[in-house]
């Protein structure tokens, strides 16, 4: 293991190798969110943004406090270029960062885009290195010394961004660390490329490679197990303070880790703050799958508009004695309210909830015979009971219980 230097290029003063980590003191701290949306976001398979739908997302993100942005991709060429040209010169209070391979042509794609922040990429993997650009680590540590040193001589912020990093060997990752930090990058971006970490795995390569550098260390979570917000949780844990996202989780393949779930599970369950304004999650959220063509799914966590609807009895009955029962997260938190809607899973406190805020009262035996109608019906049409309908139910409980009645009179004679 590379011993720790003893300042980085900012000046901080070494500090001593941690022997638990700041939340694992229980102390409360600022993670900042890089967002990733208009980069790998836009990765994902089909979606492509217009120059003004871009610019109007990073004007969503700088209004919910997003710190950062990695805002495109320079070499991919004169729109795009002058798209973070024009994201740049809106100066909205964010940091715009292009992102690059670790190459000189993708550098100077940046210088025209107007960005002052760059991330230089290098695939850190011997598997990327050999497979995809046929070099080594000796090559990939003198082009990210060659490549860094250039971009801080042209006056970028450097931020180091080590591709496939959760395959690669941890021994290098440090020695990339030290690589960057003497040639003057102010971060290292450790991405789990495939998605193939799991929290534990997660956790021990931050907390390795934050032990051996004083570089900042950002994670870039994919989701291909389902797993991109749970590893930025344990990333974050492990000692990252950056944590790259993006809006719902948008990006290559699976996404990546939704920066409205890494904010918010920070806030309620690591002690960490972001600074990110909840109410505008739902907006930002809405903004972009309309940009991307791709509609919120109703049960998307913080986000979707079903998750903080409730259907079940045994929920809905607890949640009108105490709503602590069955909620943990506030809506109100989030600019959103609790709904409780009918259906197969109700029970008669609900009816009885539902009628009342119609004006109605039943007993029990009424109460029940409208459930009924309410089960059937939302078995038939996979819907919801609507107030009207529930209303129509009522009122034929009356006629059906006078034809009930004259049956077993009927029957009775
Ligand atoms: C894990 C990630 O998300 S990485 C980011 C992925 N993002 C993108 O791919 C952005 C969109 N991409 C593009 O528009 C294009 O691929 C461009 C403009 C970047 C490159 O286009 P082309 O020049 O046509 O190259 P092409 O796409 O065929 O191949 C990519 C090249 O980048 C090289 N490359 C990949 N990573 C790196 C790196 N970190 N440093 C240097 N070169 C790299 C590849 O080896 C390949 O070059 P080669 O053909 O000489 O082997
Ligand atoms: O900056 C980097 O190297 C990370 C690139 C990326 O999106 C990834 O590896 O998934």
């Amino acid at each position: 293991m590379l011993a720790k230097s003893p300042s980085n290029s900012s000046g901080r003063s070494q500090r001593p190798a941690p022997s638990a980590t700041a939340l694992e003191l229980g102390m409360t701290r600022t993670v900042l969110l890089n967002d990733t949306t208009l980069r790998d976001g836009e990765q994902a398979p089909g979606v492509a943004f217009s120059r003004r739908e871009k610019i109007e997302i990073a004007e969503a993100l700088a209004a919910a406090g997003v710190p950062e942005i990695e805002a495109g991709t320079p070499a991919m060429g004169d729109e795009e270029v002058e798209t973070l040209r024009s994201i740049a010169s809106l100066n909205l209070p964010l940091r715009v960062v292009a992102w690059c391979r670790m190459s000189e042509d993708d550098l100077m794609a940046a210088v025209a885009a107007g960005v002052t922040a760059v991330n230089l990429s290098i695939p850190s993997s011997d598997r990327q290195l050999k497979g995809k650009l046929g070099r080594d680590r000796d090559w990939a540590l003198g082009t990210l010394r060659r490549v860094v040193g250039l971009a801080r001589q042209l006056g970028f912020s450097v931020a180091v961004g080590c591709e496939d990093a959760s395959r690669a060997d941890q021994e290098f990752l440090c020695r990339i660390a030290e690589a960057a930090r003497e040639a003057g990058a102010f971060r290292l971006r450790l991405a789990d490329t495939l998605g193939v970490l799991d929290p534990f795995s997660a956790y021990a390569l931050v907390r390795r490679v934050a032990n051996a550098t004083d570089l900042e260390i950002e994670f870039h979570a994919h989701d291909d197990l389902g797993l991109a917000t749970a590893n930025t949780l344990a990333a974050v844990s492990g000692g990252a303070r950056h944590c790259s996202v993006t809006v719902t989780g948008l990006g290559e393949r699976a996404g990546n880790a939704a920066l409205e779930e890494v904010a918010i599970a920070l806030r309620q369950t690591a002690r960490a703050e972001t600074g990110i304004d909840p109410v505008a999650l739902r907006p930002l959220a809405e903004l972009v799958a309309r940009a991307s063509g791709r509609p919120l799914a109703r049960s998307k966590a913080i986000v979707g508009d079903d998750v903080f609807t409730h259907e079940s009895g045994i929920h809905v009955s607890g949640l009108l004695k105490d709503r602590a029962t069955y909620e943990a997260l506030s809506p109100q938190m989030l600019g959103r309210d609790h709904r409780v809607v009918l259906g197969k899973h109700s029970g008669l406190a609900a009816i009885a909830k539902a009628l009342a805020d119609e004006g109605l009262a039943v007993d029990e035996a009424r109460g029940r015979a409208i459930l009924a109608r309410v089960r059937e019906f939302a078995t038939r049409t996979k819907q919801s009971v609507s107030p009207e309908v529930l209303r129509r139910f009522y009122e034929d409980s009356f006629t059906e219980e006078a034809l009930r009645r004259r049956h077993a009179a009927v029957m009775g004679a």
